[in-house]
């Protein structure tokens, strides 16, 4: 890989940018003490008025995410149907698989943790992120995964969960860049572009 500041002169690429910024949240995620409960609530919310026929796609945390699981085994209790990601091989992708709190959860790549049930296409797609901005858009672990998803997925509503302190004035773009439809935080619902709160609920 080039040396992204060999040449003064040079602006930081949107790569750059996002390189470091990856750093900087996840270095802040370490000495952040955060509390997820506000976020379950939050999606509980969102999700109260959904046909129970949309399919969900949740999120299985990672080490340093924000523990959404009460939500998921809340969804699933009150009938919902609740989908987790598989973390497919690069370049593919996510493959959401119905999950039931009654079934183990499966090792898969980069630490995840997926469910062996069929595979579903979710309605509503929770994402998680690193950081995000006031237009919805997000920023990941880099590996792509859900800008290819959302874009094989365009029917869908992609709601991000992160907290206030992840969000950052703009972020760059770059074509693949998929934006979200509303970012979900401990204090509100940002509605992504052109989107209304009705429109995120709506079978
Ligand atoms: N909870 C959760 N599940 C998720 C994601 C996520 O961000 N959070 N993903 C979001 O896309 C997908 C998994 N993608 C991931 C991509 C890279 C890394 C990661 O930690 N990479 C290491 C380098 C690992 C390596 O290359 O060997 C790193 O960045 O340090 C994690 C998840 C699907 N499931
Ligand atoms: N739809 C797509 N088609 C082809 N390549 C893509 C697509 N979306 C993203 N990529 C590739 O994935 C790489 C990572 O994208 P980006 O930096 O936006 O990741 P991210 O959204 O932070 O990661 P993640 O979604 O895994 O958390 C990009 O450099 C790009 O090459």
């Amino acid at each position: 890989m080039a040396a992204p500041h060999s040449f003064p002169d040079q602006p930081p690429s949107s790569g750059d940018i996002k390189r470091t910024l990856r750093r900087e949240v996840r270095l802040r995620r370490e000495r952040t003490a955060s509390d997820a409960a506000s976020l379950c609530e939050g999606i509980a919310r969102l999700c109260g008025s959904l046909p129970s026929a949309t399919v969900i796609g949740g999120i299985w945390p990672l080490p340093g995410e924000p523990d959404l699981r009460p939500a998921w085994t809340a969804l699933h209790g009150a009938g919902h149907v609740v989908a987790l990601p598989e973390t497919t091989p690069r370049g593919e992708p996510l493959r959401f698989r119905r999950w039931d709190p009654r079934q183990p959860m499966l090792g898969g790549r980069f630490g995840t943790s997926h469910p062996d049930g069929p595979v579903l296409v979710p309605g509503l797609v929770f994402v998680p992120l690193l950081a995000f901005d006031d237009r919805c858009h997000r920023l990941g672990y880099g590996g792509g995964y859900y800008d290819r998803t959302l874009a094989a997925l365009p029917g869908a509503r992609a709601v991000g969960v992160g907290f206030e302190w992840q969000r950052v004035p703009r972020l760059p773009v770059e074509p693949f860049d998929v934006p979200l439809s509303a970012v979900l935080t401990e204090k509100r619902l940002i509605p992504g572009q052109g989107v209304g709160v009705e429109d995120l609920v709506s079978g």
